[in-house]
């Protein structure tokens, strides 16, 4: 297979307190579009989208969960292999600011440490905010993950929590090439080589090697996907 059919695809978690604007985030950033009322996500809906990003194709997958307490079950399994995540939370919702570290804990728990976006959005409010700056960037260094003033509104640095999180993938995954190129015995480093189990005839199931497989962002096979329309629930 040649390396120009393959890509990046990239699952990528919005969270978040309800009403701080995470579908919102995901329309304008997908659709460019805006949209003023607010209708709660229902259960858990994705869009994408494909950047270029330093000569690499790469295809970003947004979850879209609901904040909802109520719908905590059903969102709770589609965490599982995320490789990035945006934390979200609203300059005009104190309780939204104050929830961002429970979040947080919530994705590590699915999903290990992966790479994060802490997003202040609706800075077009700024005049009506009930977080200061210095708290929002205190929190940001607690958590470990760099903090984006966003309006998605106003359409204000919408592309860049996006961009932002593409780039910290793309390095993790070159650094796993590196890791791969430089292991001299021809095995991948997360691969271990063991006897397999065999089966009733003591044939091996499969060829004897255990594969262990990060969650990190790998290269895929190019494939026609419906562009921006697959709603789950
Ligand atoms: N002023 C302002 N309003 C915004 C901004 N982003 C979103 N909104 C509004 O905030 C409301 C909630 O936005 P949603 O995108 O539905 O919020 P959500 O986080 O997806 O909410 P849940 O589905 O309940 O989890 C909507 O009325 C949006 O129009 C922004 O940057 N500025």
């Amino acid at each position: 297979m040649r390396e120009e059919d393959l890509e990046v695809a990239i699952k990528v978690v919005i969270v978040g307190n309800g009403a701080v604007g995470k579908s919102s985030m995901i329309q304008r950033y997908c659709k460019g579009t805006f949209t003023k009322d607010y209708k709660k996500t229902i259960g858990v809906d994705f869009l994408e989208r494909q950047i270029e990003l330093d000569g690499e194709e790469v295809r970003l997958m947004l979850w879209d969960t609901a904040g909802q307490e109520e719908f905590d079950a059903i969102t709770k399994a589609y965490y599982r292999g995320a490789q990035a995540c945006v934390l979200a939370f609203s300059t005009v919702d104190r309780d939204s600011f104050e929830a961002a570290t429970s979040w947080k804990m919530k994705v590590e728990d699915e999903c290990g440490d992966i790479p994060t976006v802490l997003v202040q959005n609706k800075v077009d409010l700024l005049d009506q905010s009930v977080v200061d700056p210095e708290e929002a960037d205190l929190l940001s260094r607690a958590l470990g993950c760099r903090l984006i003033r966003t309006s998605v509104k106003e359409d204000v640095n919408v592309n860049a929590v996006f961009r932002h999180l593409a780039a910290c993938c793309l390095q993790e995954m070159r650094q796993q090439d590196d890791d791969y190129a430089m292991n001299g015995n021809g095995l991948h480093p997360l691969t271990i080589s063991a006897f397999g189990p065999t089966n009733q005839n003591g044939k091996s199931h499969q060829n004897g090697t255990i594969i262990l497989r990060s969650g990190k962002p790998r290269r895929h096979r190019k494939r026609n996907v419906l562009k921006n329309a697959c709603r789950i629930l």
